[in-house]
């Protein structure tokens, strides 16, 4: 179980600032965010396309530097990346398509040196079972699915046991109805293994079902508009008066040029309209 707000937030992004420079021109990714993310919390980036969520989580994960502003796990600066922050990506080629699922799973726990080989494949055994692949263990990435593959991503993770995971839209490339039984084994999977979590969307939706915190971001540079609330919304809430009312003020505060859901934002606007136009 997680330890529970007694000794302060364990990652605090204070007053970060992330730049790239390419050749022509400098980005402006963020400016001046921060949060604090508590042990247990399922905590939200969420904002339209541009808005630096990626940029930081990997700032988190320790893929990049921030140009201001500093990044803390426990107390110490986030320098390099390391085993006690592990990262769920989007794209479905993140296993090495030479190793079996168990293999993929054991590797980061043999590099590290957490564990010996029996204890890894336990280890692995033990979170492939979780994720439901026990009979795939000695399958070949590119014999699964979508939806399998990211399953296994989330075992390898989880195994490492970090002290954060770090989730940057793992489902978005998944048809809807998986997306909707992923993000469901996620829950449940939180629920016996209590892991604090740090994950990218851009989808309200989402957000408000995974989420139990969500921190709303703004575009050009990605500017904190809000941090809110969302742990009582559950995948049953899909289309309930509460979720709606969540949704649409999320929206609002994403769009608060007054509902015009027209509004040429970025390219990905649907997902918002979506979500708030859901109803079942
Ligand atoms: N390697 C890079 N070089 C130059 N600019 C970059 C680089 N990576 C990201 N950017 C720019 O930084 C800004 C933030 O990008 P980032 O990917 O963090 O946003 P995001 O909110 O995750 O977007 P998306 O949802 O589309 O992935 C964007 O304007 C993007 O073009």
């Amino acid at each position: 179980m997680a330890t529970h707000h007694n000794d302060g937030p364990l990652l605090q992004v204070s007053h970060v600032d992330i730049e790239y420079r390419t050749r022509e021109r400098l980005v402006r990714a963020t400016h001046d965010v921060s949060f604090d993310v508590w042990p247990g919390d399922r905590f939200i980036l969420l904002g339209p396309s541009g808005c630096g969520k990626s940029s930081l989580l990997k700032a988190t994960g320790g893929f990049l530097t921030p140009r201001g502003g500093e990044i803390t796990l426990q107390g110490e600066a986030i320098t390099a990346p390391g085993p006690e922050r592990m990262m769920v990506f989007q794209e479905f080629d993140q296993l090495p398509p030479w190793k079996t699922v168990l293999e993929n799973i054991m590797f980061p726990l043999l590099a590290s040196r957490k564990a010996n080989r029996a204890q890894a494949r336990e280890t692995a055994l033990h979170f492939l079972n979780k994720v439901g692949l026990a009979g795939f263990a000695d399958a070949m990435p590119h014999t699964l699915s979508g939806g399998m593959k990211q399953r296994v991503a989330i075992a390898r993770a989880l195994a490492m046991k970090p002290r954060i995971l770090l989730m940057d839209e793992p489902f978005a490339a998944l048809d809807a109805l998986t997306r909707r039984t992923m993000q469901e084994e996620l829950l449940a999977l939180w629920e016996e293994e209590r892991f604090t979590l740090l994950f990218v969307t851009h989808s309200i939706e989402e957000a408000l079902v995974v989420g139990s915190r969500i921190l709303v971001l703004s575009p050009h540079p990605g500017r904190v508009r809000a941090e809110l609330n969302c742990h009582q919304f559950t995948l049953n809430d899909f289309g309930s008066e509460a979720f709606q009312h969540a949704a649409q003020h999320i929206h609002d505060l994403l769009f608060p040029s007054g509902g015009n859901r027209t509004s040429p934002v970025s390219g990905e606007e649907p997902a918002y309209v979506a979500a708030t136009l859901h109803s079942s």
